[in-house]
């Protein structure tokens, strides 16, 4: 006999990470998708929104006090910054122990929450029910950083380029194809929330540049890091291999990953792994699906291990 599916549910169906949740859950053998919220699409068939999706659940408007009756299992909020707090609330209040992943930046400085990216935090989760999702490019940055972590003489330097689908579906100058096409556009150049989400999880000070490109899905992070000593780029790739060679979702290659290759998969590529002429600088390449690694997978790979079920179910061939 097979155990009961869990039931889970989507607050913030409608935008671009909700999507790619539905059809990750949709395929999962243990997860039953029981709601998907949202305002605009409010009674309309998933179908009809999702490609890849059958079957007959349609969307609802569900406030706060209706997520926390639904009395799922699991609740994600793919929500904009700065909106779970009342979910949070009202869940807790009806059905406390539901697992509730977030999207957001909400509380991924809040220590209560576990701050899920397990490749660096896996051993750090100590069955809590709050679960933090990274943020795309701090995925990025905290995977490039990591194995050289004890190497550095100062701040690691990242230049980041996302496509356009990490602004998210609310209309802005970052998400708007047309002020995009031949362009490329810079913003938050100090302090953006994933600078300080780096600095924080890596326990070290971080820099980042972020950019937004005309391409839809897909992020690169160019990370140069300034060593405390020498070393040889065989050594680097050393590290790097040593750090990720067991895990499935991160890929460490030799040549500089082009962001193309990347969209639509569920790893993350690191490479290049260029080191200066006196060997006291590197710089290091990393790509991801900000859409996938960046949010939808990386939501999964944590609910997977919060249900118990292996890590990758529904997110690699098995
Ligand atoms: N896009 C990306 O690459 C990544 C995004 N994230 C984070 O994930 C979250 C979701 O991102 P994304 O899918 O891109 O966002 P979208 O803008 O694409 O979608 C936002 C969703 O929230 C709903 N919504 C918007 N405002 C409210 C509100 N006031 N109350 C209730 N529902 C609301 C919208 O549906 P409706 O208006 O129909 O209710 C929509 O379903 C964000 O916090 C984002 O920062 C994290 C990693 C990567
Ligand atoms: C291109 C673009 O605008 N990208 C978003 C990152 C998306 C993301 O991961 O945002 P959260 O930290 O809010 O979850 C940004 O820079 O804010």
């Amino acid at each position: 006999m097979t155990a009961a599916r869990k039931t889970l549910g989507i607050v913030g169906a409608r935008g671009h990470t909700g999507a790619e949740l539905i059809r990750l859950v949709a395929a999962h053998p243990a997860l039953e998708l029981a709601f998907v919220s949202s305002r605009e699409l409010d009674g309309q068939r998933v179908a009809d929104h999702v490609d890849g999706y059958v079957g007959e659940l349609r969307y609802a408007s569900l406030d706060a006090e209706a997520v926390a009756a639904q009395g799922t299992d699991v609740v994600v909020l793919a929500l904009p910054n700065g909106k779970a707090a009342p979910y949070v609330e009202a869940i807790d209040k009806v059905k406390p122990g539901t697992l509730i992943l977030d999207l957001s930046a909400d509380y991924r400085f809040d220590s209560s929450w576990y701050y899920g990216l397990p490749e660096l935090t896996r051993e750090k989760w100590r069955g809590e029910k709050h679960i933090s999702n990274p943020g795309c490019y701090a995925t990025a940055i905290q995977l490039s950083i990591a194995p050289l972590k004890d190497m550095l003489a100062a701040p690691p330097v990242c230049f980041g380029v996302s496509g356009y689908s990490g602004a998210g579906t609310t209309p802005s100058d970052k998400n708007d194809p047309e002020k995009l096409r031949d362009n490329l556009m810079p913003y938050s150049l100090t302090g953006h929330t994933h600078e300080k989400e780096a600095s924080r999880h890596l326990g070290v000070p971080v820099e980042f540049m972020p950019h937004v490109a005309p391409h839809f899905r897909g992020l690169t992070v160019t990370t140069n890091l300034y060593l405390a000593r020498k070393m040889s780029r065989e050594e680097v790739m050393q590290r790097f291999h040593h750090a990720y060679d067991a895990e499935p979702l991160v890929h460490v290659v030799d040549e500089a990953p082009w962001v193309s290759a990347v969209a639509g998969q569920h790893h993350v590529d690191i490479g290049g792994f260029a080191v200066s002429a006196d060997g006291k600088r590197v710089v290091v390449v990393a790509t991801l699906d900000n859409l996938l690694k960046g949010a939808a997978t990386q939501a999964l790979q944590n609910i997977n291990r919060a249900i118990g079920v292996d890590e990758f179910t529904a997110i690699r061939q098995e």
